[in-house]
């Protein structure tokens, strides 16, 4: 298939075909089929349950068979500890223990008096009383009560929390309904025993999870790292600053690729501008100290792609080198001799974000050990050219919920459709009618 077809295919839901549809059309067409909001649950890992994987270095390999094969390129990398403050968003290298019982003493859930049996009661302490954070206080026994705060541990021998504004005290005696044996008593071990699992390994650290693991003892949490990735910019005609100039073009991947991959997941230690320098890109691939190397452009066969001359010559093994998906089928995935892993994006830019959801995302979920997310799908508001055996990735707005609109300007060297859509639309081979239920894949949104 050539470039031609690739770009007809993209204008098939292109401008062109918007106006030639005319002005009958207004806001979002309705699906034939009535719209369905919910997502539909996946199974815990989806790629695990792919069998038709392509053997390793297969052409062009199916598009849920290359993500499979990305997937299984790589273990989860070894656990790192982590203060709490640092671990936001990693996942869990081992289950969630918690260290002490929650709560580790009995606790008042109420600012009031600790009382002993029925009342009236007779106080044993004037003012504040027991406060939260106080080491401990006299037993109780029957017919006292002494003040107490939210939180603070209740003594020994109280029955129950008299709440505030349900007493009266005065002259060291406490009048008021006598409360239920064990009111607005927060038991020990009410939430959890030491010992019992919070959450799951490979849970991710979300801000209530930090909370729960501070809550139950932790100072570090035993996390996969952030795969650490370096992103190499390959192309002489690139500019990196100011307006395109004689046949010279700018950079568009260096600024979305690093971010694209935080978004993902990784830390990127840095992006390099390497032109079309194979020596270059031989030191840069044979020192690189990172997890993952991502490369854009340089795929195919031009006079100046050296990337797959670069890898054979470092004795790399490919995995896919190609994949049957628009755009971005010349994409690959190699294992460098030291089994460091290699994405090598397209360069043109839509193709390069193909190639990022399609072996880097997986890529990078297997090192950090990172369950896939729900899948989402939607239905169609127009109908899909497909490519014939490929799968097409078409960004689409969704206008409301569950309704997928293909949008415009989608070619291949495009970003002004992606940059304005929702998500992308996983158009099988053949293609797609309005209505039907496609596949979303998730774009980052910051
Ligand atoms: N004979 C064939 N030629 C091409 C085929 C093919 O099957 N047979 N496939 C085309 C497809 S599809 C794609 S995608 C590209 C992939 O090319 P490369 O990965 O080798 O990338 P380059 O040749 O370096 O660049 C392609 C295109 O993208 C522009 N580019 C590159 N880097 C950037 C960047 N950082 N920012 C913005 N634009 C970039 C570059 O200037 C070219 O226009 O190959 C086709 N050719
Ligand atoms: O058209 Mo290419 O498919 O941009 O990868």
């Amino acid at each position: 298939m050539t470039d031609e077809f690739d770009d007809a295919l993209a204008l098939a839901n292109g401008p062109a075909a918007a106006a030639a549809r005319g002005a009958g059309r207004r806001g979002v067409a309705r699906p034939r089929t009535a719209a369905s909001p919910t997502p539909t649950p996946a199974p815990a890992d989806p790629l695990a349950a792919v069998q038709d994987e392509a053997p390793a270095g297969q052409v062009r390999p199916a598009w849920e068979s290359a993500r499979a094969t990305a997937y299984r390129a790589v273990r989860p990398l070894p656990p790192r500890r982590l203060p709490l403050d640092l671990a936001l968003g990693h996942t869990l290298a081992a289950p969630l223990t918690a260290l002490t019982d929650l709560p580790a003493f009995d606790t008042s859930a109420m600012d009031g008096w600790a009382v002993a049996g029925p009342g009236p009661w007779r106080l044993t302490a004037e003012g504040p009383g027991l406060l939260a954070g106080s080491p401990g206080a006299a037993p109780l026994t029957d017919g006292e009560a002494v003040p107490i705060a939210t939180g603070a541990r209740v003594p020994e021998g109280a029955t129950a929390v008299l709440r505030a504004e349900q007493g009266d005290a005065a002259h060291g005696r406490l009048h008021g309904a006598s409360p239920q044996p064990g009111s607005d008593i927060r038991p020990r071990g009410q939430e959890c025993r030491s010992g019992t699992e919070l959450l799951p390994a490979r849970a991710t650290l979300t801000p209530a999870a930090l909370g729960l693991a501070a809550a139950a003892g932790y100072d570090q949490l035993a996390v996969r790292p952030r795969p650490r990735a370096e992103v190499l910019v390959l192309g002489d005609e690139l500019l990196f600053r100011g307006l395109p100039h004689d046949g010279r073009i700018r950079d568009a991947l260096g600024p979305m690729t690093g971010p694209w991959l935080t978004a993902l997941g990784a830390q990127v230690m840095v992006t390099r501008r390497l032109g079309d320098d194979a020596e270059a890109l031989h030191e840069a691939m044979s020192t690189s100290r990172a997890d993952v190397i991502v490369t854009t452009g340089s795929t195919a066969a031009g006079p100046m792609d050296h990337l797959r001359a670069v890898l054979s010559r470092l004795g790399a093994h490919l995995l896919v080198s190609g994949v049957a998906v628009r755009p971005g089928h010349p994409m690959l995935l190699a294992e460098l001799p030291g089994g460091t892993p290699l994405v090598g994006l397209p360069g043109n830019p839509l193709a390069a974000v193909s190639g990022l959801l399609t072996l880097a995302e997986p890529l990078l979920r297997a090192l950090a050990d990172r369950p896939s997310a729900p899948q989402r799908h939607a239905r169609l508001a127009d109908d899909v050219r497909g490519h014939p055996e490929d799968t097409r990735l078409v960004p689409v707005e969704l206008p409301e919920p569950g309704v997928a609109m293909p949008l415009a300007y989608a070619g291949p060297a495009m970003l002004r459709g992606i940059a304005a859509a929702a998500a992308l639309a996983v158009i099988p081979p053949g293609g797609a009618r309005a209505g039907d239920r496609v596949r979303l894949l998730d774009l980052p949104a910051t």
